[in-house]
């Protein structure tokens, strides 16, 4: 399972305001201090790792939210300061308008490069934008309009009220505000649904999917985000130097912004703000130290430092500065602030209570088909594992599939959850076509599921993970969740109702624990508890039973059949046969990727094509069938 350096917030799922208004009133006062307390050459230094801190800024939430490395954050900010260098000294027009226009223009191509290129993954991803970068710089080099290599001059200094804001510590002291507007913005939405789902599509996509999460859609709206940041950067850079060059989209410079979001703490808002400094001041040093060191040095043998500050950061220091600081403010209060406190042991069952559960008006009445299946088939080259499969299931009841080792449950199950793209066939959710669409489209249509191999969203706490369950009961989008107000009220709502939905399964004790901390038994509890936060109609649980203890066992069988009361539909793989027959109301059974049996428990406990699959007897033996009759126990 893919997991980021650290986790984005408070483990998703608990926030720190007072720690959020302890940190950036701190950071206001360093930074509106700093020109007051440096040197001017300070100071100027100070004014690049601003501008260049929103850049990484963005970087930073692209690499820690949405799990993607760019190695072409440069070419937005050249967009950015080109746009703001071409309206401000060829059409005269008003900085601020000319901003806002540069952004825009910025994340238009953000959107159009992004929508190709984010269909890649990991070194491809990083690969494309890298050339995307290149592109830039040529395209900047080659272009008359835009000055070619020698660029656009007399971008003049912002002007306020009759006023330029020309000397270092002035420009300095403009750039704070818009710093600290876009840490502002950043930590909302880290700390949104949105950030939430984004962390979850980190730790397992298929899980987030499954819980209606359109990643696909999410990691394209980040991209464009990172790049507006870029572009403010941008035209804050053109302002400054009053010149624009092709070198603004150079692979050095997204170099320096992957070097400051990676140094400052992947998807740490602030972590890009010390990492802007940090290697800004770095940058000076070197640049004065390294031609005392190698005579006649240029600026490659700067780069070959950074390189090496690099390589030297991912191996000791994969949080990068961030890391540093929660290791100390750990050691300092003497716990484990991640672990949100100290472990209840066990914590109580869930409550006793047997009547419905999750019952409510809109659901379809109890024998509605919610699941149609019809002619399913999968191969994987020369082997078929599963053989047109004809299988419908009704509102309030529990359908069990079962089978031998190797039978295609699995395989079945994954084509109904849109998993995996079926060879041939149909798979109908509530009158909703789902088969070989991505999962989000059958969790929209009301069917969520939980996994064999647990897919728990490891960074996050238990009620980050139930609460990334409600994200289809919940609508802020990245705007509304950068400009918070709207969503607060939601978010509260949300948080309530996985607390209750953890109370109702007795995790409520663990709700504030990292996930990965319970015992195994608990995480598969917290995935049937997470399916359940999206309150689905139908509920697909692939080996629920698997790894718990006895006790478990019973209360999950209980809480399964509450649900059913509630009226929803229950799908279930399952290797333990008796607690199968013991609790569904139909059973199918797979051999070889074929259905071999459907009906009532009792009608396949007794179905000698059903005994035969498990213990080898032939059907046709009566003795053989009779004898194993009497007790066909556990398939494994
Ligand atoms: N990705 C794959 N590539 C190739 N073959 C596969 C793949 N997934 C499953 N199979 C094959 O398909 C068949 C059915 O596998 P599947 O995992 O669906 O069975 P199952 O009934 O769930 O088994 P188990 O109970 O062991 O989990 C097996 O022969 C398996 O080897």
């Amino acid at each position: 399972m893919a997991r980021r350096a650290l986790p984005l917030t408070g483990a998703h799922g608990r926030r720190s305001r007072r720690g959020d208004v302890v940190g950036m009133s701190v950071l206001t006062v360093l930074l509106v201090a700093f020109p007051f307390l440096a040197p001017p050459s300070v100071t100027n230094v100070g004014v690049y790792a601003l501008i260049y801190a929103l850049a990484a800024l963005g970087l930073s939430l692209l690499m820690g939210l949405a799990g993607q490395v760019s190695l072409g954050q440069a070419g937005f900010f050249a967009i950015g300061a080109y746009t703001q260098a071409v309206l401000v000294t060829r059409y005269e027009t008003n900085p601020v308008l000319a901003s806002v226009a540069a952004v825009t223009v910025t994340m238009t191509v953000a959107l159009l490069v992004g929508l190709p290129l984010l269909r890649l993954r990991g070194h491809y991803l990083a690969l494309a934008t890298l050339g995307f970068g290149i592109i830039v710089t040529v395209l900047a080099t080659e272009s008359e309009f835009l000055g070619a290599t020698s660029g656009i001059f007399g971008v003049p200094k912002p002007q306020f009220n009759a006023r330029t804001y020309d000397s270092t510590t002035e420009y300095f002291l403009l750039l704070v505000p818009v710093v600290l507007l876009g840490l502002l913005l950043a930590r909302n939405v880290v700390e949104s649904r949105i950030g939430r789902a984004l962390g979850a599509v980190n730790d397992s996509e298929v899980a987030a999917e499954s819980l209606g999460v359109d990643t696909f859609r999410l990691r394209v709206q980040v991209f464009v985000l990172s790049a507006a940041f870029a572009s403010v950067a941008g035209t804050a850079f053109a302002h400054w130097l009053g010149v624009i060059n092709p070198n603004a989209a150079n692979f050095p410079l997204s170099v320096s912004f992957l070097l400051m979001a990676v140094l400052g703490g992947v998807g740490t808002v602030y972590g890009a703000v010390v990492g802007a400094f940090a290697v800004e001041g770095l940058d000076d040093g070197l640049r004065r130290l390294i031609p005392e060191l190698v005579p006649g040095a240029v600026g490659e043998v700067q780069l070959i430092g950074f390189g090496i500050l690099l390589t030297v950061i991912m191996i000791f220091l994969p949080g990068g500065l961030h890391q540093l600081w929660t290791t100390a403010r750990r050691r300092l209060s003497g716990s484990d602030l991640a672990a949100g406190g100290a472990p209840p042991d066990g914590g109580p069952a869930p409550a006793p209570d047997d009547g419905p559960l999750l019952a409510r008006e809109s659901r379809a009445p109890a024998g509605t088909p919610l699941l149609e299946v019809q002619g399913l088939t999968k191969r994987f080259g020369g082997v078929t594992a599963v053989d047109d499969l004809d299988l419908t299931v009704h509102a309030g009841e529990i359908v069990a599939l079962i089978g031998p080792n190797g039978a295609g449950k699995t395989t079945a199950f994954n084509m109904v959850s849109g998993a995996v793209v079926p060879t041939a066939g149909t798979v109908t959710v509530a009158g909703t076509r789902v088969e070989g669409r991505k999962p989000h489209v059958a969790a929209r249509a009301g069917a969520t599921r939980t996994f064999q191999n647990l897919q728990i969203f490891g960074s996050a706490t238990v009620l980050g993970n139930v609460m990334v369950g409600r994200h289809l009961r919940s609508r802020a989008g990245l705007v509304g969740a950068a400009l918070v107000l709207p969503a607060r009220r939601e978010e509260r709502a949300v948080e309530a109702s996985a607390r209750e939905l953890l109370d109702l399964l007795g995790l409520g004790p663990d709700a504030d624990r990292l996930a990965v901390d319970l015992p195994f038994g608990r995480q598969r509890l917290v995935e049937v508890a997470r399916a359940l936060a999206l309150e689905p109609d139908l509920l697909l649980l692939d080996e629920p039973m698997a790894g718990l203890s006895g006790a478990e066992r019973r209360d999950l069988a209980r809480l399964l059949r509450r649900l059913r009361a509630g009226g929803m539909a229950i799908v279930l793989v399952e290797h333990d046969v008796e607690a199968v027959l013991a609790l569904a109301d139909r059973v199918a059974v797979l051999e070889d990727g074929v259905r071999i049996a459907l009906g009532t428990p009792d009608q396949v406990r007794h179905d000698p094509a059903v005994i035969a699959a498990y213990l080898g007897v032939d059907p046709e033996d009566s003795t053989a069938v009779a004898v194993a009759e009497a007790g066909p126990g556990e398939a494994r």
